[in-house]
């Protein structure tokens, strides 16, 4: 590969993920691989690896147009070409569509598809002129095209949001979806404070703001070329605002013993420690052992003291853990990851409903495998990424009829009264990007040991 080619490397990632590789680590590798990669070209392989698999849907429809055969009978590198040439065409400025055109049949070329050349230069240079003329599904006559072609859900997720959510607040999720997350950042406070952190961001040139909700959170509007500073130092954790307001809801103390049950890469685990002033006693289990490395990592780049890990597989009861001995739980699951398909933005081509149904039978396990640690009195928290009624509400209802002695909690009265509306009418947490300042979209529940059983 010529290692200056953001096209190609995006061309590379983008095979990877076809072949079941992951984008976010298939993009971190294809670009340590170029360390001497300009700048503005790192960005624009990110850029096309995660804007081709957010807006598939929708370059797929508009390539339709042009293609004289089902896109479905299209040789799948030859599709991600012209997925990578549409998306330039369509959704980039700063690069002009013959320029486009021209480097995507360049590369077609360099890949060794040269029978395919003419081909993608016919479609691409159709869509350049075709453009105004595609015919997008009118989001008020035909709300699920809108949901499927123009914002880029699959078929079965655009009925369920539709089903639930309407029209109106499906596509404004839809939108947010497709877009870019914010980056935000954990500030430890086992180090100082949000304001000092602030402080720090300004000096080394970077541009943030505090979080709305969570109060050690920071978001950062825009980034200098400087490194963040008080990375070795441990003074912040990569994090969303929605995964901050976890550990909140758990409400660890000092002194109490914590069970964090799926734990890695420990972004809660280690704000779990923080908010206990590093005096609580933390149990960390993950079922995969390289996993539960990256929470000991975590731990010691951020100065947590007292949390225990071990490779743990929840679908069978963790017999090495005294029953009834911890103050407080956390379950924060594998889940489908609906709730962050910016970031994962290959999960929205990848689940379907039967995964939705495995996951939901995964949690209930997990759930019943911890639920005997929780001393009498004690809180339990479930949370997920993601948004299904299958994994939230019915897992937990299922969970409550095994388990009669848990009872929920309304989280509303126990936290701050400007969290409110993150919060649905049974209490639970329920955040969503377009509502409430770009966070994920997470869900949390709090349930409670009834004391003396
Ligand atoms: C949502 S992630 C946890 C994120 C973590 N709490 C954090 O904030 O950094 C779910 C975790 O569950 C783990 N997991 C999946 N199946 C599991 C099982 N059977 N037992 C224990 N952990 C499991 C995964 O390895 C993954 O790390």
């Amino acid at each position: 590969m010529k290692p200056s080619d953001p096209r190609q490397l995006a061309f590379t990632v983008l095979s990877q993920v076809e072949e079941g590789g992951f984008a976010d680590l298939s993009l971190d590798a294809a670009l340590a691989r170029c360390p001497g990669m300009d700048p503005r070209d790192r960005g624009l392989a990110t850029e096309l690896v995660y804007g081709v698999l957010r807006q598939r849907g929708r370059l797929d429809f508009a390539l339709a147009r042009f293609c004289s055969k089902q896109l479905s009978k299209v040789e799948s590198r030859v599709l991600n070409l012209l997925r990578l040439g549409a998306y330039q065409v369509l959704m980039l400025d700063r690069v002009p569509a013959p320029a486009a055109v021209h480097e995507t049949v360049e590369l077609a070329r360099r890949l060794g598809l040269e029978r395919a050349t003419g081909f993608i230069n016919g479609i691409l240079r159709a869509l350049i002129r075709g453009e105004g003329q595609i015919p997008w599904p009118d989001p008020a006559a035909d709300p699920l095209g809108h949901l499927q072609h123009g914002l880029s859900l699959p078929a079965w997720l655009a009925r369920d949001w539709l089903r639930r959510y309407g029209a109106q607040e499906a596509a404004a999720l839809a939108e947010a979806m497709a877009g870019q997350p914010p980056f935000c950042l954990r500030v430890n406070t086992l180090k100082g404070s949000r304001d000092q952190y602030l402080e720090m961001l300004r000096a080394a040139g970077h541009q943030a703001e505090p979080t709305v909700y969570a109060p050690e959170g920071v978001r950062l509007t825009a980034r200098a070329a400087a490194p963040l500073p008080g990375d070795a130092a441990g003074w912040y954790q990569v994090q969303d605002e929605a995964s901050m307001l976890i550990a909140h809801l758990l409400g660890a103390r000092p002194g109490e013993r914590i069970l964090d049950a799926c734990s890695a890469p420990g972004g809660k685990t280690t704000h779990i420690a923080a908010l206990a002033e590093n005096r609580a006693g933390v149990v960390a289990l993950d079922l995969h052992p390289q996993r539960v490395r990256l929470v000991e990592e975590g731990a010691r780049r951020l100065g947590c003291r007292g949390i225990e890990t071990r490779a743990w597989d929840l679908t069978r009861p963790p017999a090495f853990l005294e029953p009834g001995s911890f103050d407080r739980v956390l379950v924060d699951a594998p889940c489908s990851g609906l709730g962050v398909l910016r970031r994962n933005p290959e999960i929205r081509w990848r689940r379907g409903a039967g995964d939705i149904k495995r996951m939901a039978a995964l949690q209930g396990s997990i759930l019943d495998n911890v639920a005997a640690l929780v001393r009498p009195g004690g809180v339990l928290v479930y949370s997920l990424c993601t948004l299904t009624e299958a994994e939230s509400e019915e897992t937990l209802a299922r969970f409550l009829a095994r388990q009669p002695r848990f009872a929920r909690e309304d989280l509303r009265p126990l936290t701050p009264p400007g969290w409110a509306e993150l919060f649905d009418d049974q209490g639970a947490l329920r955040s969503f990007p377009h509502r409430h300042g770009g966070m994920d979209a997470f869900y949390a529940v709090r349930l409670r040991r009834q004391q003396g059983d």
